[in-house]
C-alpha cells in the first residue's frame, strides 16, 4: 500500500530490512543523543508526518534486540497511530534496564506495522450468548 509522508528527518523513511519483515523499522531523529536513566522515559522524534488511510492504523512496536540487549520497551507497547493523526510521529521509549541507555541520531529505535482495523458501532443488549468459558479467565484453564 502507499502512505503519503513529509520526511522532515536527517534520515532515510522507516524501510523493511528483510523480504517479508511486518515491521519497517524506524529512526530517531535528534539534534544530540538522548539518554535515558533506569526507568526513565522519553517521547523520541522521528521527523516524519504521515497520512495513512482511512481504515487502516499503524502500530508502533519495540525492537526485540533492543528490548533483550538493552531493556528498552515502549511504554505504550504497542504505540497506536491514528489515520487523522497529522502530528509527527514520536516512539515513547522506556528504559527497564538498570543500566544508561544512549539513544542516538539515527538509530533504528521502534518498528512501525500498519494493520486493518474495523470501527465499531455498539449493539445494546440484555443478555449474551452462551459459552463453554462463559466469564472463566485469567488463568482459569490451569498453567500447562
Ligand atoms: O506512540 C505513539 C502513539 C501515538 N502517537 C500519536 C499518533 C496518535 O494518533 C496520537 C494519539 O495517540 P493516542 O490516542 O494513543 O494518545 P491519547 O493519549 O489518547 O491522546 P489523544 O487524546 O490525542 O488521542 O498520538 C505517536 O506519535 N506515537
Ligand atoms: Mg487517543
Amino acid at each position: 500500500m502507499l502512505i503519503s509522508v513529509i520526511n522532515t528527518s536527517k534520515h532515510p523513511l522507516p524501510e523493511y530490512q528483510t523480504a517479508h519483515a511486518a515491521g519497517m523499522d524506524v529512526r530517531a531523529n535528534l539534534d544530540e543523543p538522548v539518554t535515558l536513566k533506569p526507568l526513565q522515559r522519553a517521547l523520541i522524534p522521528t521527523g516524519l508526518f504521515l497520512e495513512i488511510p482511512v481504515g487502516y492504523e499503524m502500530q508502533v512496536r519495540p525492537r526485540s534486540g533492543l528490548a533483550y540487549k538493552h531493556g528498552i520497551g515502549l511504554v505504550n507497547s504497542p504505540g497506536t497511530i491514528d489515520a487523522d493523526y497529522r502530528g509527527e510521529l514520536k516512539v515513547l521509549l522506556v528504559n527497564l534496564s538498570d543500566q544508561e541507555f544512549v539513544v542516538q541520531d539515527g538509530e533504528r529505535i521502534a518498528q512501525l506495522v500498519v494493520a486493518r482495523h474495523e470501527t465499531v458501532a455498539w449493539q445494546l443488549v440484555a443478555a449474551l450468548s452462551d459459552t463453554a468459558r462463559g466469564a472463566g479467565g485469567y488463568g482459569s484453564t490451569g498453567r500447562q
